[in-house]
């Protein structure tokens, strides 16, 4: 961690963009907790006090969504798309500005930053188009003077709760569906990452997207901000992004509302490289997936299987391009790799690193820790990995690459499978066969073939099993926004 300070609005080209408090209604709200601290992951300094609102001030903001709901939901598709398009304008305009902001409260790389707002931008784009394409459909009657027509309408007021590792694109791939169907929207971010969205506040203001629309309220109590979005009648989906864990727990506050749910949650990605992959491309594959966000993405390669015959190759080859990676403040210049978001993120990695180490396994670079004081981390690559080792089976979230062996296919896809998570995957091979059976085969909501990278929004992005229901980004991910009436006339 070094030592410098963050003076987080003499890096902004508009200042004006760094708010800190709550926005309800149209209006910006102090909290009635006070403030909590915003720090810099890579320097430990505080970077903002932001407010802490109350549980009661997320009622108020519920209230106040419901009622513009209503009027938002009567603006044709085209009207709605119209204000869209001009936050997504906005955005793209002070991308730089918004990059710096989530580069301060997150830790990840000025380039990561500008391209997540890039990235988060795209939703608003693309479901500003789909606001004019929400369809209903009419049905050939079941008897001669029925006639039956199937209506789209939003569902109502949607909340959200989003992690710190993407503090733009979580909410941005919520809020866009939400209001391209007509719904209203109250964003809980993360307590450590609440500027990033307060500041999509400030450019909703300035689109003119209406007031009440969409609303933030940051608060350091995730909980009682959670039983208040499960418990308000007036909120009729949560969208969630986050652990397995708290995803659990959600549903279980949400379901005595019978409350439409969409979870994104955990992952335990495997990568997996066979005998006839092209080594090089696989290299700079599983870089992009394992060390994107320094491995905090939930879509990261967690575990990396490499076929008997090329092991030794692909592993030297993977340390000599790993080992060139620069960790430092993501502020800096030429930084590839920041900060993790806090101790706990590190400890995680100690552990999972300790566990396979003391079970066998060798460490081929790195020593798990950095010489930088604080949160920052060598990336670590180890070889000898086993399904028995605890990065197996659980979620690392870190810059640690750990290499597992396998002789044929039928056994990387049962370790590959072997988990209760399945959200993404990833493989490199080039016969057609194999890649048809293989991807038949894994048990994930997304595969990537010949490719480390698969976000984006065009694509339906989500997981099975324990890794989350429904689908954000493509055209079904407006659908979780709306509920189907079907209207049967007697003529
Ligand atoms: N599938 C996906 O797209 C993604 C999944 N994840 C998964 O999330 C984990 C890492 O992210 P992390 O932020 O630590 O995950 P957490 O699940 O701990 O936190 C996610 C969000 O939930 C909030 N939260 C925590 N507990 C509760 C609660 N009881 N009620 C309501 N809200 C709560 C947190 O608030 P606060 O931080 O203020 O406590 C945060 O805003 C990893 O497992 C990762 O795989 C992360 C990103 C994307
Ligand atoms: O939070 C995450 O990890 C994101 O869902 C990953 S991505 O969509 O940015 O790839």
């Amino acid at each position: 961690m070094n030592d410098a300070k963050t003076d987080l609005k003499s890096l902004l080209k508009d200042p004006s963009l760094l708010e800190t408090r709550g926005y309800i209604g149209g209006k910006w709200v102090e909290g009635d907790d006070g403030t909590f601290d915003v720090t810099n992951p890579a320097r430990g300094d505080v970077i903002a006090q932001v407010a802490d609102l109350s549980r009661a001030q997320v009622g108020e903001a519920i209230a106040v969504a419901e009622k513009a709901q209503k009027d938002w939901a009567s603006w044709t598709g085209k009207e709605r798309a119209a204000c869209l398009r001009k936050w997504f304008d906005l955005m793209m305009e002070n991308q730089d500005d918004l990059g710096i902001i989530l580069t301060a409260e997150q830790g990840k790389p000025l380039a990561e930053a500008k391209g997540e707002v890039a990235y988060g931008a795209s939703f608003i784009e693309f479901f500003g188009e789909e606001a004019k394409r929400i369809y209903g459909e009419t049905i050939p009657g079941h008897q001669r003077d029925k006639r039956i027509t199937v209506l789209k309408q939003p569902i109502g007021v949607a909340a959200s709760i989003t992690p710190w590792n993407f503090p733009n694109a979580m909410i941005t791939r919520k809020a866009a569906p939400a209001l391209a169907a007509g719904c209203s929207f109250v964003a809980r971010p993360a307590a450590e990452t609440p500027l990033s969205a307060i500041v999509m506040g400030v450019l909703a203001e300035r689109a003119g997207i209406p007031a009440g629309v969409f609303n933030v309220v940051p608060s350091s109590s995730s909980s009682a901000v959670g039983k208040e979005f499960c418990e308000n009648p007036a909120v009729r989906k949560l969208t969630f992004t986050g652990s397995t864990e708290v995803g659990r727990i959600l549903l279980k506050q949400a379901a005595d509302q019978v409350m439409k749910c969409s979870m994104e949650l955990g992952g335990n990605a495997p990568f997996i490289v066979f005998d006839d992959a092209d080594l090089d491309a696989a290299v700079e594959g599983a870089i992009m997936c394992k060390f994107r966000n320094n491995g905090q993405t939930c879509v990261c390669a967690n575990r990396i299987y490499v076929q008997a015959g090329v092991y030794d190759t692909f592993a030297e080859k993977l340390r000599a391009r790993v080992e060139k990676m620069k960790v430092g403040d993501g502020l800096e210049e030429g930084t590839d790799l920041g900060p993790l978001i806090n101790a706990e993120a590190s400890d995680k990695v100690q552990e999972h690193i300790k566990d396979a180490v003391e079970h066998g396994a060798k460490v081929i670079l790195g020593n798990g820790e950095d010489d930088m004081r604080g949160n920052f981390f060598g990336p670590t690559i180890v070889t000898g990995v086993t399904q028995e080792m605890k990065v197996a089976q659980e979620e690392t979230f870190g810059p640690f690459a750990p290499l597992f062996k396998f002789e044929d296919e039928d056994e990387v896809i049962a370790m590959a499978n072997d988990t209760i998570f399945g959200l993404a995957s990833y493989f490199y091979a080039k016969d057609l066969s194999r890649v048809y059976k293989v991807a038949e085969a894994l048990e994930y909501g997304i595969v990537g073939v010949n490719t480390g990278i698969i976000s984006t929004e065009v694509a339906p992005f989500g997981g099975v099993k324990q890794s989350g229901l429904g689908r954000e980004g493509s055209h079904h991910g407006i659908e979780d926004f709306l509920e189907m009436k079907y209207i049967c006339m007697s003529v």
